[in-house]
């Protein structure tokens, strides 16, 4: 694999798109770029399960990003449904606790019993939303302490529950791999090119800055989405990522 399939495999477009139509005319223009795919909630929500099947069809590493937060019960039965769909990578919110992941884990295992012809997908905790600032933190959700250390303390919490590694924003992930090891994985969004509009991002790096902080996997939506050429910004975000190496 050359630099830039390596750079590219690490960049995960997040298809924030109101209809299937736009989110296949965005792949069509991003089409030669190995990068992963990222499913939000907007198409998800539209679109249903059968979009996924379409992306893993045009062989892309697909990244479900449904952040569940609900009882273990619950978020076990999802984890099975979303693991039988076959994604690449899912998440759950951190904040719903060591049971509830723990229970994530289990769907998981379970689905991958029941068809063992499955990938199993890399489970990611989120720990702090990147649109989350320090006064929010300690004002509206009432948890002292910086935000790093919330982050850090979710990490460990994912760690514990047996997952992959976590979402948080770039700025953390030197203090997560320090406490949580290298190998878990860190899936950060909050990615803005210089001169790019933050929107509601708070905790934001550039692409090189993201990479050289050691980070696994970037999240970039907007600046590719709503460039004048999708393809142009993504393709200069990868040329920016190669840097780092
Ligand atoms: O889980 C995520 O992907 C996520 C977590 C987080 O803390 N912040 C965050 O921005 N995201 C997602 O990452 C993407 C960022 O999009 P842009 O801000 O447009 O680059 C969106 O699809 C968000 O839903």
């Amino acid at each position: 694999m050359n630099i830039f399939e390596q750079a590219a495999g690490r960049l995960m477009v997040a298809l924030d798109c109101p209809t299937v139509e736009q989110a296949r005319q965005l792949i069509d223009t991003l089409e030669g770029i190995p990068c992963y795919m990222k499913v939000g909630m907007q198409l998800y929500y539209s679109e249903g399960p059968d979009f996924v099947r379409e992306l893993k069809d045009r062989g892309y590493s697909v990244f479900l990003d449904l952040k569940m937060h609900d009882i273990p019960n619950t978020v076990k039965n999802g984890a099975f449904s979303i693991t039988s769909l076959g994604v690449d990578m899912f998440n759950v919110h951190a904040a719903g606790g060591l049971k509830m992941m723990k229970a994530a884990k289990e769907g998981v295992l379970e689905a991958m019993a029941a068809s063992p012809a499955l990938k199993q997908p890399i489970l990611i905790g989120v720990t702090q939303l990147t649109s989350t600032d320090q006064t929010m933190l300690n004002e509206e959700l009432g948890i002292p302490g910086t935000v790093e250390q919330s982050v850090v303390s979710y990490a460990l919490l994912t760690k514990e529950a047996g997952l992959d590694g976590v979402v948080a924003s770039p700025l953390e992930v030197q203090a997560i791999k320090s406490a949580c090891g290298k190998d878990f994985k860190t899936v950060t969004p909050g990615i803005r090119p210089a001169g790019s509009a933050a929107g509601d991002q708070s905790r934001t790096l550039t692409p090189l800055e993201a990479m050289q902080q050691g980070t696994d996997y970037i999240v970039v939506g907007r600046p590719i989405i709503s460039a004048p050429s999708p393809r142009e910004a993504a393709l200069q975000i990868i040329e920016e990522m190669k840097q780092a190496w």
